[in-house]
């Protein structure tokens, strides 16, 4: 079973040398997995969920990623690992983690899956 949750924030960035100081509304989905559970049938408790994601969410929302720690060089796919490992710290049982930004239609993004490359 997977379950998953997604959220979005808004931050600043810079990508040097590609890009100068400049801001995005970021979405990413949290995609969890596990064993159902034999009452609910979920592989994780959205509420667990949701609280874990919020401290990210928290550290993430309205900063600017450059000067998190681990974020020095925030591309979408350092953003999408950095993520992942963050949610991995705790009980959660992290497959991946989607990173998009820009409009819909438009939007550019990244998954970051290690198992399936394992
Ligand atoms: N695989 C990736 N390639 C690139 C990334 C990335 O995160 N992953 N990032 C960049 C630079 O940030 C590039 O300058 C993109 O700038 P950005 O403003 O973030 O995006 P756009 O150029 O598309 O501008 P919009 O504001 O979204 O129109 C390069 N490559
Ligand atoms: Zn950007």
């Amino acid at each position: 079973m997977e379950t998953y949750k997604e959220f979005t924030f808004e931050a600043a960035h810079k990508l040097e040398p590609y890009s100068g100081l400049h801001g995005h509304s970021f979405k990413v989905s949290v995609h969890l997995v596990g064993e159902p559970d034999p009452v609910y049938g979920w592989a994780a408790n959205l509420y667990e969920v949701e609280q874990q994601i919020a401290v990210v969410h928290k550290t993430l929302d309205h900063t600017y990623l450059n000067e998190i720690d681990g974020l020095s060089v925030p591309s979408l796919e350092n953003l999408a690992k950095w993520i992942f490992d963050k949610l991995s710290e705790t009980t959660l049982t992290v497959d991946r983690v989607e990173v998009k930004r820009g409009p819909d239609g438009q939007a550019e993004g990244c998954v970051y899956s290690p198992r399936a490359a394992a």
